[in-house]
């Protein structure tokens, strides 16, 4: 059996999750410094409480005025734990100091029914906060319990099953108390009941521990250490909260809303793929702080993109805002403008309008570097934040794009994009998405510039490493000028030089490398490039875009141009990104390596013997 590589289980985590417990009854035994503080995390949740304490100088204050705030969703037990609070529904009032004798619903051979709730009260044992009722004692008696034979028998038979179990008395407890036998007895209850359990600082008898948390309305991070260091817990939440976007839990609000409009708007299965493409680009080209101006009129415009799958940005929605409220000619030459700018692949561009420009058109090639925000050239960066507009490819990490201070259009993957573009719903996706090529996204990008620049803007055209290395940059040139518009050219570090840099490779090193070779593994129509060098010790060659090719590269360097076996190659993979990978293989090795690994795009070859200066065998 052929085993695909997939990544390798990591044992010793905690599972996170979000819990959905609204209305579910959650008791708290305590009502301390730590109770406090579970009350909160539970009515955020919007659970219906059970606070057991005893109501005196030790019950908090906070807890006190949170029962106070929320009569209808939390209740006070003001006495010491008992072993039926757990078996009690949260709706049974039953829990009065003048009445204690109504407590006794429950013997721990049975759950409580509508019939002997109301008449056959047996009293349970009290468990006082001094009294240490060992496992041994309780489990007997409880054990009755937790076999499901005995507890339909103990459901009195006019009772649906379904109810009893759809609606257990107790969903989680959390045990916030300062007395250890009495904390052990309510765990072994709890595992006896199957109720999820905490209890407060002992890890080994807690189900679940609680996380660190922030807050910024339905936005939440969680941080866990799995217990090993909740200081530190504390203080990674601190730093993820300080670092997070402006107004994020405000986008997050809007993006829901303007979710569900959608879903009502074009709510077949059949339209996910496309609602869900669209819905991504909204989120990724819009800014945090421009998500949470969004309300009921922007988004209606945002939602009139839609249909033609386009993303307006959020110039172009206020630019129809303004429109909207000036005169009816005013209106006709906004909506021009959103119309010209909505382009989309399938339809077809002449942009006859030559909008008389305000400003003077600026065209930029900026480079962008390997991918790593901090590798950009100071110019790039001020560029980037200059530009009224910049357009980009999927390539870019976010993190660059980011620094974008106006416009951007980002150019829309080789396939889904086209393919939910598609007007006609009958038509065959699979022919629609080979029909898109690198090609027209080129034209695509090429026209969202040139439009950009007839109304008068800045516009930088950001791409992948250096603009000119294998980077089609001069061709665009070539095109801008036919069209009337001459470019600036930023450079940008090449992948081709920061590749094997970052994997500790040397280009040149004397004795071992005096010169250097950068080529593409293609060339046109994806054929193997035929100029790669002869053998010379010296040389050093870099491979772009040779993946797909490298068992084809290592017979051609051995066969047909002398490289010896044992040469060197390093591949690096996704250079400068977070999830960088440098393999190591000879000539010989090479495409049993990549096949072995699994190396993907974007990887880099170095070939030669600078591979071994630095690298440990
Ligand atoms: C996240 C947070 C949530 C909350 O409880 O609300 C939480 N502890 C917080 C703070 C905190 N707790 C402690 C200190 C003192 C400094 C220190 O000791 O490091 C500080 C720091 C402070 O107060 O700033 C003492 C401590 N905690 C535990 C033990 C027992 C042990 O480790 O055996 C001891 C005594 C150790 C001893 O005696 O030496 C155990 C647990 N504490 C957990 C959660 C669970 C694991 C979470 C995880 O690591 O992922 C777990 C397993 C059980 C549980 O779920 O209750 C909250 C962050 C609040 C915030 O973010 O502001
Ligand atoms: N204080 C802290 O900073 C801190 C932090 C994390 C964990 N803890 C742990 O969490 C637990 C609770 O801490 P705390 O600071 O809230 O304690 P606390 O002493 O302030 O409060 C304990 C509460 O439990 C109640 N209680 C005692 N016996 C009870 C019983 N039989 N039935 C019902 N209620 C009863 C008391 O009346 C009191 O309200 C302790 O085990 C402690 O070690 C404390």
């Amino acid at each position: 059996m052929v085993r695909s590589a997939i990544d390798p289980i990591r044992p010793g985590a905690s599972l996170i999750l979000a819990w959905q417990i609204k209305h579910k009854h959650v008791v708290i035994i305590g009502g301390g410094f730590v109770a406090a503080g579970r009350l909160v995390n539970v009515l955020e949740a919007d659970a219906k409480v059970t606070v057991i304490c005893p109501d005196n100088e030790e019950l908090s204050e906070t807890v006190r005025q949170h029962l106070d705030d929320h009569p209808q969703t939390t209740r006070l037990v003001p006495r010491e734990f008992q072993d039926t609070d757990l078996t009690t529904p949260f709706g049974e009032h039953m829990f009065t100091k003048e009445s204690p004798k109504a407590l006794s619903t429950f013997t721990l051979e049975g759950y409580p029914t509508a019939t002997s709730a109301a008449t056959s009260a047996v009293v349970p044992p009290s468990i006082s906060s001094n009294s240490s009722v060992s496992t041994a004692q309780a489990s007997p008696a409880l054990s009755a319990a937790s076999t499901t034979t005995s507890l339909e028998s103990a459901l009195s038979l006019d009772e649906p099953l379904d109810d009893i179990v759809s609606a257990p008395a107790v969903d989680m407890v959390l045990s916030a108390i300062d007395d250890i036998p009495l904390s052990t007895h309510i765990y072994n209850l709890c595992k006896r009941l199957r109720i999820p359990v905490n209890i407060a600082d002992v890890p080994p008898q807690c189900d679940f521990y609680f996380c660190s948390t922030h807050r910024d309305k339905s936005l939440q991070v969680a941080v866990s250490t799995s217990g090993k260091g909740p200081k530190l817990a504390n203080l990674v939440r601190r730093h993820i909260a300080d670092h997070l976007p402006n107004r994020v839990g405000e986008a997050i609000e809007q993006v829901g809303i303007l979710r569900a409009k959608l879903r009502k708007m074009a709510p077949g299965p059949e339209v996910g793929p496309k609602r869900m493409g669209w819905m991504s680009r909204v989120c990724e080209q819009w800014r945090m702080e421009d998500l949470a101006t969004l309300e009921e009129k922007s988004m209606q415009i945002v939602l009139s993109g839609f249909k033609d799958n386009v993303v307006y940005s959020y110039d172009q929605v206020q630019a129809k805002i303004a429109g909207e409220e000036s005169t009816e000619a005013e209106t006709e030459k906004i909506e021009s403008k959103v119309t010209i700018a909505a382009a989309d692949l399938t339809a077809e561009h002449t942009i006859t309008k030559d909008t008389p420009a305000q400003k003077t058109p600026r065209l930029v090639l900026v480079g962008a570097g390997p991918g790593d925000p901090e590798l950009l050239t100071l110019k790039a960066a001020r560029l980037l934040e200059e530009a009224d507009l910049v357009v980009a490819d999927r390539l870019i990490p976010m993190e660059v794009i980011d620094l974008a201070k106006g416009e951007v259009r980002i150019a829309p993957k080789k396939r889904t994009v086209l393919t939910v573009e598609q007007k006609s719903s009958t038509a065959d996706q699979e022919t629609l998405s080979t029909a898109i090529t690198s090609d027209n996204i080129q034209d695509q990008l090429n026209e969202w510039c040139l439009q950009g620049l007839r109304e008068g803007k800045t516009v930088v055209r950001l791409k992948q490493g250096d603009p000119f290395i294998f980077g089609r940059g001069a061709e665009e040139i070539l095109f801008f000028r036919e069209h009337g518009f001459d470019a600036e050219v930023v450079p940008g570090i090449s992948s081709a030089l920061s590749a094997p840099l970052s994997a500790n490779v040397p280009l040149t090193h004397r004795g071992s490398a005096n010169q250097v070779v950068i080529t593409t593994a293609q060339i046109k129509g994806g054929r193997l490039s035929d100029n790669f060098p002869v053998y010379d010790a010296q040389k050093t060659v870099v491979v772009l875009m040779g993946v797909g090719k490298a068992k084809e590269i290592s017979e051609m360097m051995q066969t047909d141009l002398g490289w010896p076996a044992n040469v060197p190659v390093v591949i690096v993979e996704n250079a400068h990104c977070a999830n960088e990978r440098a393999l190591d293989a000879t000539l010989s090795t090479l495409a049993q390596v990549v096949e072995e690994q699994k190396a993907i795009p974007p990887s880099v070859f170095v070939i030669g013997w600078a591979g071994s200066v630095l690298r440990q065998a």
